[in-house]
Formats: C-alpha cells, structure tokens, sequence
C-alpha cells in the first residue's frame, strides 16, 4: 500500500510516497520559496538504498502550482514512482488549523472540508493552501482516501491555565478562543525522539521549531503542556514574515490613527514583518548573506529573533520546573549553527551550555550539542511531519 503526504508549509511544500507496512519511503522532495524569486523543487528518489536526486528550477507561483509540478515529477521521466494514480491508497495531508474539532488524523469529507475552509480567517497563510491541495489531490487521486493531519491535534493536551485567556468565559465557549498551538506534528515527532534517545520518558524537553513558521512547545512526559502559537499561527516567535508576539494597543492605534484597515493589519502582521519586516528577507538564508555585507537591519532582525525564543527557554523552564533536554529543528532550527549558538549562549545558569565545535558537526542525523557537564541536553533533531503524517494515516486505516 503506498501513502503519499502533502505537507503544505507556508514557504515550502514537503511531500513523500511511503510503502506500508514497511514505512519505507519511495521519494520525497520539497518545493520552496515558494512566490518568492529563485523557486525550485528537489525531487529525490530511493532505489535500493541509494538516492537520486533531480532539481528543477522554474517560478513557482503558489502552491497549487508548486503541487501540479510535483505530480508532474511523481508520474512523468526517468524517476516515475507512481504508473498510475490508482497506485495511492491515500493522501495524508498536513492541514495547520483543526479548531477544537480534530484530535487525531481524520478522513476528509465534505464536513470536514467545510470546517478547514471555517478556519480559513485564523490561519491565513495555510488552512486555504491545505484546502487547494486536498482539491487537487482529490482530481488527481479520486479513488485515494484524502486524510487530513491538523497541527493543532498535539496540543490538545494543553490544560486550562495554558490554553485560557484571560477573557470573559463566553468567547470561549461561543467563540472558541483559546490556545491551539501549532506545529505539533513536528513538535510529536522530534519529542517523541528525544524522549527515546535520552531514553527517558518521564521527562522535561523544550521543542523548538524554527521554519518559516517558528513554534516552541513544552514537553512534560510526552504531552505538550504549553506552546508559543496561540489562537492562530502569529503569536510567540518571530518568523519569516510574522510579527510573533505584539502588545494588541498597536492593532487599536493604527486602527484609530492610521486608518488602517482589518486586512492590512492581516498583511502587516502575516505578511510583512518578522525577518522580512525587520531584515529584508523573509528566509534566513538571505538574512545571513545580508548579515555577512555588513546590513545593520539583518544584524537587528537576527537579535530580535535569538532574543524572543530565548525567553520562551526561560518561561517554559519556569513551567516545567527544570529541563532535560532543548531540540532544535526545521530548516533554521537544522541548518543554522550560528543561530543555535546566539540562542543557547549565556544561558549556564539554566544549565545549558553548547559545544561550539559539536554545533557545527550536525549532519542530518540527531546530535547532542552539548557541553558534556552541561545539565541540559542540547539536541538537534530532523523533523520528519510527512512520517508521523503518513504513520497516523497508516493506523487510520487499518481500523
Ligand atoms: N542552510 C540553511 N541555513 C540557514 N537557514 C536555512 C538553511 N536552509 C534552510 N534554511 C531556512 O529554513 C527556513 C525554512 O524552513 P522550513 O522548515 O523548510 O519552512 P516551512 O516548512 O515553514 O516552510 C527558511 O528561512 C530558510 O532560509
Ligand atoms: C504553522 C506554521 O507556521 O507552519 P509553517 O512553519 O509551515 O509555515
Ligand atoms: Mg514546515
């Protein structure tokens, strides 16, 4: 049986084909910057234990474009993995906001189409990029089970003095305002590998996922206790292009001595801050080359971003009452060594300390980082959503 995910980000999209039971993957790839110059795709393909791989280079405009090129590779050339659509039992599809309604992996129908789409005003730059491509999966696979997998499920554990806010009771439970949290089949995975690297399982770890989107969890014994995106994905950390966290009297004063409207204050704060509003680019790649020519405005936005997830480390130490481990992942959280060191660096008191030479040795596979008197771990770990996505897929449909 082959599932085939589609982990639409809002810069990139990640897709695998996997062969069950075995859980082995038969090609992966990722299209990124996405809508923004110098778009591409990496298709790679597994025969017998090696990889090959393809690049292919054209704008990419958005992701519906970007998943009709993918397809295009999936079923067309020299590494075809799939001769005919009916080859795909099911389409497991990451989808951001799942509301209070999804706890776990969930066959789309037409409900559940209508509940995304409800979302849609809460995560702007994803539930309506997840919509698009279940519609074209559904065209390309019709005879494929579209399952969804929503970010939100994880943290489902928050308790209520996490998840509340401190509004009047009724917009809860009319409006469903409270914390979702997001990122959390990341946030599920890389714990769930931390907890068996330190071979721990009662234990304290701090997630913290660095993408476009950046998100931090806290992690008690398996269950996220708290996490850094709220009600939508634009609260806590700064991102590739939102603000993170914002005192809301700015929201009221642009409203009222601006002239600003709802949706360009969605624009400004979805769209054209964090990196890209303080630094010039959404994708650190580019913060870093800009950093290197000597721009002040890239040195600021880096400081910005070290300095937010390094207090969330110091908040969520108090919230666990100690930590055992700190992982780092996704594409800045991965690859961006002098980011990990400015973040873990002056934090001894917590018991954290880096080895700068064992930062820079990280090779795709989970490293410890650390100092070896250091008391907390310091970890980096892939994250793999398309595995745990396609994982969950697998025990839905078995039941
Ligand atoms: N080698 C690298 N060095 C620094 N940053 C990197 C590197 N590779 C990728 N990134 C950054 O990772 C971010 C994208 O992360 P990713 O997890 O793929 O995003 P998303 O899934 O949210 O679209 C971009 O800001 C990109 O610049
Ligand atoms: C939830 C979120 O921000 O996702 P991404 O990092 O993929 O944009
Ligand atoms: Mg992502």
């Amino acid at each position: 049986m082959n599932i085939l995910v589609i982990n639409s980000g809002s810069s990139s999209l990640k897709y695998q084909l996997f062969q069950m039971p075995s859980k082995s993957p038969v090609c992966s790839g990722l299209a990124e910057r996405i809508g923004i110059d110098g778009s591409f795709i990496k298709h790679t393909v597994y025969i017998k234990g090696e990889k090959h791989i393809t690049e292919q280079t054209s704008f990419i405009a958005n992701h519906s474009d970007g998943l009709k090129q993918i397809l295009q590779l999936l079923t067309v050339g020299e590494f075809a993995v799939i001769a005919s659509p009916d080859d795909i039992a099911a389409v497991g599809h990451r989808v951001v906001h799942g509301g209070e309604h999804f706890s776990g992996a969930t066959v789309i129908d037409n409900e559940v189409k209508a509940q995304i789409k409800k979302l849609f005003s809460l995560a702007p730059l994803h539930n309506p990029v997840n919509y698009k491509c279940i519609e074209v999966a559904e065209e390309t696979f019709p005879s494929a089970k579209q399952i969804a997998v929503f970010d939100t499920a994880f943290h489902q554990s928050l308790p209520a003095e996490a998840y509340r806010y401190a509004i009047p009771e009724s917009y809860y439970k009319e409006h469903g305002i409270r914390v979702y949290g997001f990122h959390g089949t990341s946030h599920k995975y890389v714990s769930e590998q931390a907890i068996a690297y330190l071979n721990k399982p009662e234990s304290k770890i701090i997630t913290i996922h660095l993408g476009n989107g950046c998100s931090m969890a806290a992690i008690k014994n398996g269950k996220s206790i708290d996490a850094s995106m709220g009600f939508g994905p634009l609260s806590g950390l700064i991102m590739g292009t939102r603000s993170g966290d914002i005192d809301p009297s700015v929201i009221f004063h642009l409203m009222e001595h601006a002239g600003f409207t709802l949706e360009q204050l969605g624009a400004l704060l979805n769209k054209q801050s964090g990196l890209l509003g303080v630094g010039g680019s959404s994708d650190m790649r580019d913060i870093r080359k800009l950093l290197g020519e000597g721009n002040d405005s890239a040195k600021l936005a880096l400081e910005l971003y070290a300095y937010r997830i390094k207090k969330f480390i110091g908040a969520y130490a108090a919230v666990l009452n100690g930590i055992d481990a700190i992982v780092f992942t996704a594409g800045v959280g991965e690859n961006d060594t002098a980011m990990r060191q400015a973040v873990c660096k002056d934090l001894s008191y917590l018991g954290i300390s880096m080895d700068d030479d064992k930062n820079l040795k990280y090779k795709g596979e989970i490293l410890a980082i650390n100092e070896p008197d250091s008391r907390v771990k310091i970890l980096v770990i892939p994250t793999n959503e398309e595995y745990e996505i396609s994982s969950q897929c697998f025990e839905l449909l078995k039941v």
